[in-house]
This record gives structure tokens, sequence and C-alpha cells, in this order.
């Protein structure tokens, strides 16, 4: 039996497709990648062409290195000449070779987004631009933007003629890339752009490669943008023994997964491969090999909501399987821990394996209440493509904060904060100033309050005064009696101007560090509320230590994977679980607000694409009541869930009844309801399957400052204080056993006496 027995008729239709363009059009599952994969092999088996003129483009450096192992392992000879790799390593290849031609030289340095920004900043400089009203960040953004349509400076400056905003990111981008030549290197972006412009511009350099890439494949095309497309489209034109011109590019995508608009995707390249070629083949794949029944059907549904695609369907002849599993717990905390708790039990009971699990959400933050539940369950794990929570920078700065106040004799920790955000103490003072307490035996920040004696200081004197004064008033916080480590923390960011500075930035990146930092507040009013003993900032630190040390706990291959819904495109994994479905988080607030049906389309593809990763088992969870910014906000289930037939849809028995948006609306009722939190879970109007206002806020509690009140944990106290926070309210008590506490109301659960 050969390999491509395996394969259905139209797969194989696929893979024996040889001349002219090809487009691989099909659902998630389908087998996409899988006829990328054999096509290779046939090629080389089949037709005798050579490894070497074959390029097969994917869209991560997994994908590459997961396609490269597929490959070796059905192709006989002579695999290691094929090139597969991204669209960066592959232009990487071709600049080495021939970039003297415009005017670099080979060893050209390519430079990271920290270098862009050292970049940005001196051109900045000295450019005379008020990096308040330009930030360096948008500018580069803005830059890249144009980039990723392969517009180059001088058309920028020509589009854009008689705007007056425009002309400052004008006058930049031209500096910015004249100092980029300067220093022969090139940013990202230029991979792709400068490949383009060498191709255009040499017509042998081209033909070189017309003619050795005779067969070029692209993985996941929907998420291409103009400039990737204008690469393939030049490379992809090779002369045939009959002296006539063929495309052999094949694509292969789906309109459906195509998620990163948002990163300059153009899905567009999909939609008009056809005009663009007009001989092209294609090719639908509609059998689903993936998932079972119910979870394609819940998928379809899905995607069946949004209007601009292309119709297809897909169909499996795998059983039912078990239903989808959608509970709505009381917080994320107990979501976490169900999850947790779930898996111990089906790896301890069920002979399954931890790598079987995948764990899935919307935003980066929400891994940290998720990490920690594994961690308690002694669960290994590990987060693709990111970083474990509290080795985040973000969150490592703000931990290093609160760890100089708690004990300025930490020495590494002053160190990392002393100059972030950036306020101008360069490495030459910061060593000196080591030099000074090492020669005086006292610890860095001792030393720093003595700058005054420290030999040529200089200007970088009174800067590092200005840290010590800063910090000195963090510090006296402390003693101050009615201080919490939530206020401390509010109090850092504004004196720091941490989170100012991101705001400013307004790119992405900035946004996902925002929501980070929102989420360790959240930290510290979970440790607040739950704390047993005097709260106190040192025994906060080391319960978070206790969590944060434990990252390196996945070695072995064999753990749970977690990562967001964007990098999980193209895997698959038995069981899935799609964390915090809820309108507010996904699809996310800022969709919501922006009353853009494009971008709630675009996210109702990235749920196609989180459904789409299951096999065997899809468990969907949702919390009524979750911590963000510190303040409990009230979600009602995500509206994707609504979208999947009721039919398909287990509810576990801790949860209420399913909320579907589109049911009637009880608004009048729940806001003439005086509620609290607790009681909106008991409200029978929920019970009947009915929805929340969107991020309903908890009306004022029960009691008020002066009545006494009993804590489940803390016995019997007295109201001292009780104000608004956000949605929610902040009560003070003054328990009969000595302590006082500062709670959310929602969370703190008081009953009045
Ligand atoms: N003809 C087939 N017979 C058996 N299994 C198949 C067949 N075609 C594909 N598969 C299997 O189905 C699963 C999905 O295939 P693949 O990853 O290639 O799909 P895809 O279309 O690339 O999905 P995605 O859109 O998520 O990237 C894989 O486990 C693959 O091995
Ligand atoms: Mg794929």
């Amino acid at each position: 039996m050969s390999i491509y027995d395996t394969l259905n008729p139209e797969q194989l239709k696929a893979v024996k497709h040889n001349r002219g363009p090809l487009l691989i059009l099909a659902g998630a599952g389908s087998g996409k990648t899988r006829v990328l994969t054999h096509r290779i092999a046939y090629l080389i088996d089949e037709l005798g062409v050579n490894p070497w003129n074959i390029l097969a483009i994917t869209f991560t450096n997994k994908a590459a290195k997961e396609m490269r192992e597929r490959v070796d392992n059905i192709v006989g000879y002579g695999s290691e000449n094929i090139w597969v790799s991204t669209f960066h390593s592959t232009c990487v290849r071709i600049l080495r070779r021939y970039i003297d031609r415009i005017g670099y030289t080979t060893n050209f340095t390519i430079y990271d987004s920290d270098d862009q920004k050292t970049l940005m900043r001196e051109v900045c400089k000295y450019l005379d631009i008020d990096t308040k009203i330009h930030k360096e960040k948008s500018l580069l953004a803005a830059i890249s933007n144009a980039k990723d349509s392969l517009i180059t400076p001088e058309e920028f400056e020509k589009n854009n003629r008689g705007d007056y905003g425009k002309k400052k990111i004008s006058d930049v981008y031209k500096e910015y890339q004249a100092r980029l030549k300067k220093n022969n290197a090139l940013d990202f972006d230029d991979l792709i752009c400068k490949t383009v412009e060498l191709l255009r511009t040499n017509p042998d350099v081209l033909s070189y490669y017309q003619n050795r890439f005779r067969y070029i494949m692209v993985d996941e095309y929907q998420d291409t943008n103009t400039a990737q497309f204008q690469l393939i489209r030049t490379l992809a034109s090779t002369v045939n023994e009959e002296g006539q011109t063929e495309h052999n590019l094949c694509v292969v995508g789906d309109d459906d997964q195509s998620i990163y608009k948002f990163r300059g995707a153009n899905i567009y390249n999909i939609l008009n491969f056809e005009t663009e070629y007009p001989q092209t083949k294609v090719i639908k794949l509609e059998q689903n090999y993936r998932s079972t029944k119910n979870i394609l059907t819940a998928a379809n549904e899905v995607i069946h909501c949004n209007t601009e695609r292309k119709q297809k369907s897909l169909w499996t002849d795998k059983e039912e399987g078990s239903p989808i599993f959608f509970t709505q717990f009381d917080n994320e905390h107990e979501e976490a821990e169900a999850i947790a708790a779930d898996i111990e039990n089906a790896v301890a009971n069920e002979g399954k394996s931890y790598s079987q699990f995948a764990l899935l959400y919307r935003t980066n933050a929400q891994s940290r209440v998720l990490e920690e539940k594994l961690v308690k369950h002694n669960i290994p794990y590990k987060l693709v493509g990111g970083v474990n929570f509290y080795q985040r920078k973000e969150i490592k700065d703000l931990l290093c904060y609160l760890k100089t106040i708690d004990n300025i004799s930490d020495d590494l920790a002053v160190k990392r904060i002393i100059n972030v955000p950036r306020r101008g103490i360069g490495l030459t003072s910061i060593d000196k100033i080591n030099q000074y307490a090492i020669g005086h035996n006292i610890s860095f920040y001792e030393a720093l309050k003595q700058v005054d004696y420290i030999p040529g200081m200089n200007r970088g004197g009174s800067k590092i005064s200005s840290f010590v004064s800063m910090m000195e008033i963090l510090k006296s916080k402390l003693n101050s009696p009615d201080y919490s480590i939530l206020d401390l923390y509010d109090e850092i960011l504004e004196a720091t101007g941490y989170v100012d500075e991101l705001e400013e930035e307004g790119t992405i990146e900035a946004q996902t560090r925002i929501e980070n930092i929102q989420e360790f507040r959240n930290k510290i009013v979970t440790y607040l509320d739950n704390c047993e003993e005097e709260p106190s900032l040192s025994s906060f630190l080391e319960e978070v230590s206790l969590v944060a040390d434990i990252d390196s706990v996945a070695e072995s291959t064999d753990v749970v994977i977690l990562m967001t819904l964007h990098s999980a495109k193209g895997l698959e994994f038995p069981y899935v679980y799609l964390c915090g479905m809820e309108d507010g988080i996904f699809p996310s607030y800022m969709t919501i607000i922006s009353d853009d049906p494009m971008e709630i389309e675009e996210e109702r593809r990235l749920c196609y694409v989180g459904i789409t990763r299951a096999m065997e088992k899809l468990s969907l969870s949702a919390a009524r009541m979750r911590m963000q910014n510190g303040e409990t906000k009230f979600n009602k289930p995500s509206r994707f869930v609504s979208e999947i037939p009721r039919y398909l849809i287990k509810q576990s028995s801790n949860s209420l009844q399913p909320r579907f948006p589109r049911t009637t609306t009880i608004r009048g009722a729940i806001s003439n309801t005086k509620t609290t939190g607790q009681l909106f879970q008991n409200s029978p109007y929920i019970q009947k399957g009915m929805s929340l206002p969107k991020s309903e806020s908890a009306s004022s509690p029960d009691y008020t400052v002066g009545d006494t009140v009993k804590h489940i944990k803390f016995g019997n106290g007295t109201v001292t204080d009780l104000i608004p926070s956000g949605n929610d309210f902040q009560v003070t008590v003054a328990f009969d056993n000595g302590t006082v506490k500062k709670m959310m109301t929602s969370f703190a659960k008081l009953k009045k006496y």
C-alpha cells in the first residue's frame, strides 16, 4: 500500500496536480497540510522532481519544523534539499546571497523590535520629533504597515502630500530607512520588501530563483499580507521545456481561519486568487478527518453566522462523539480549578496523558489563574508561544518594585527597575554606584541614597535622587495604618507612569502588557480576599514566589499545552478546553463596543479555529464573575456559545441553564431587582435561561458602615468603610478576632446580622 492510498479522491487530485496554479480552499482539519506534504513526496518520488526545485512556506517556525518532519518521514531521499521555511527565513537565505545588488552587504544585521526602538529613538531625536505626540511605537507601526503593502518612503511621501499628520511619519520613515541602510541593517518587514525589491530590479537573480523554485507551496495562505503575496507572485513563474511560462504555485488555506488582519493579513489574497490566476485549478476538500460529528457541527454552525466568506461544507464519517460541554462557573478560579481537577482525574483514572489536553484562551492574561491551578494540582504544563505569567517582563518589573519596597537589600530587584520605565539613568552611572556599594560594603539601594558622595555622577545624580525619593515615598506607605497592597500597587503604577507609557505606545503588544498588569492587580485582590492571616507585602510576595518558581516543571514532553487561540492555528489535540467564553472576553470588549460587524467576524473566525482544534472532546467554560482590573465584571456567556445548536450542548451539573443571548432579555426585571452579585446567581430569572445585561454592576450590598456582618472564615466583625470600586464595592471590616480586612463585596460574601 502506498502513502497515496490514505488520501481521498479530492486530496489525491490536489497531490497529482503538478502544472499551473492550484488553490486548495478547505475548512479546518480537511487535510490541507497533509496534502502539501504528500504533494512534495509525490513530486519527488513519482515525478522525479529534484527536491532542490521545491519551496514550501509555512507561517511559523514551529509549523516549518513539523512540516519538515512529516516530509522527512514520507520522502525517500534528498528531502534536506527542499526549502521548508517561513517567509522570513526564506528571504534571509536569498538576501544573504544577493543583497549586495541593492546596496547592502551580505553580512547584514537583522534588527529585532528592541533594536528598532533604539533606532527610532535616535531618529526622533535627530528630527526633533516630540515623542509625546508621535510615539515611537506608533511611528514604527505606521512604517510597518507601509512596508506590509510595499510602500517605500518616497511613495509614502507622494501618497500623503498635503496631509500634515502624515508628513511627520513620512520624514521619520525616510530617516529611519536611511539609517537602517547606513547600519547595513534590515528590520523584519524589510526582509520581505527588500527581497521583492532585489528580485524586481535584478532580472538575472529573479530568473535564477524562478527556475530554481519550480514548485512553490504555501500553507495557511489566508494569513499572508500584500508584500508576502507579491513575493510569491514574483517567484512563481517558471519557463518549462516547451518554452512556456508556468505558475506552479500551490496555496492552501481557509478563509474562515483568517485571524491576523491586525497584523496586515490580506484576506483578498485568497478571495482574489482566481482573478490573479485565471487558469487556477480550485480544489475543495470537504471531509474533515480531525473531529467528531458533534464538534464539527458546532464549528460549522458558528462560522455560518459570518457573511463575508466562501461557502463550503465540511462533513465527517466519524461518530457523533461526546456532546460539547459548557459550564458556567461562579468565577474564574472555580473555572480553572474544575479544569485542573478534570485533567488530573482523566490522567489518573482514564489512562489519558497530559499532552492530549490543550487549554486555549483569548488573551494572554487569562493564563495566570489557569497556571496557578495546574501548579496546585501538580500538572505539568507548557505555555506555547508565550511566557509564563510571572516571567513576563512587565510582571517581573512590577514584582521588583514590590520587592524593593519590601526589602531594599534585594540588589537584583533594585537594579532591574532603576531605569524602568526609562528615566535616563545610564549603565555607566549604574556601574559607578555598584562599585561604590561594593567598596563600602553596603547594598545597592543604600549606595543610591548616597549618590551625592559618589564621584563623577554629574547629571545622573539628580535622576537617581528623584528615583530614591519616589521609592522612599512608596516605602513610607507601608507604615500608614490604612494602606493596602492594592493601593501601593496603584501608586507604583501612577508614580512610575508605567501604564501611561504603554497606553501611549498604543500597540497590540503594549495592550497585552496592560492586560497582564491588570491581571496582576486581580491577583492582589484575590490574595487580600483569601488571606487568612493579616495580609502583608512579604507574605504576598512569598505566595507569588511559590507559583512563580515552578515554571520549569515542564521539562518533559508529556505536558498540558496552554496557549492563545491565535497560536493554536494548524494544531490539533484530542481534548480542548476553550476558557473564558464570555462576551467581553471573547469576543473582546473592544470588538463589541467597536460595533463593527467585520471585527466580530474576525473574532468568530478565531472561535472557529478554537473549536476545530478539538478531535474528541470540546469543553467550553465561562465565569459569571471575573476579576478584570481588580473589579468584578459580570459577563454573560459568549454569543458564540449561543451560536452552537443547543441540542449539541451538555450543561454540567454545577452550572445553570445556558443563557442564550438571543432569547428574551429581562433587563428591566434585573435592574429593578435589588440584589448583590451573589444573589444574581440564584435569580429565578437567570435559571429560566435568560441573559444578563453586559458587565452588570453589583448593586450596593445590604449592609452599611456600622453594621455587624459575618464572614465564613473570619467570623463576626463590624463594617468600618464601604466605598464603590468600579462595578463593585470595597468593604473594610474590623473583625472581632482583631484583624481588619479590605475586601470586594462580591467576593467577600458577607452576611448581615
Ligand atoms: N485522507 C485522510 N485519511 C486519514 N486521515 C487524514 C486524511 N487527511 C487528513 N487526515 C488527518 O486529519 C487531521 C487534519 O489534517 P491537517 O492537519 O492536514 O488538516 P488541515 O486542513 O491542514 O487543518 P487546519 O485547517 O487546522 O490547518 C490530521 O490528523 C491528518 O493526519
Ligand atoms: Mg493545516
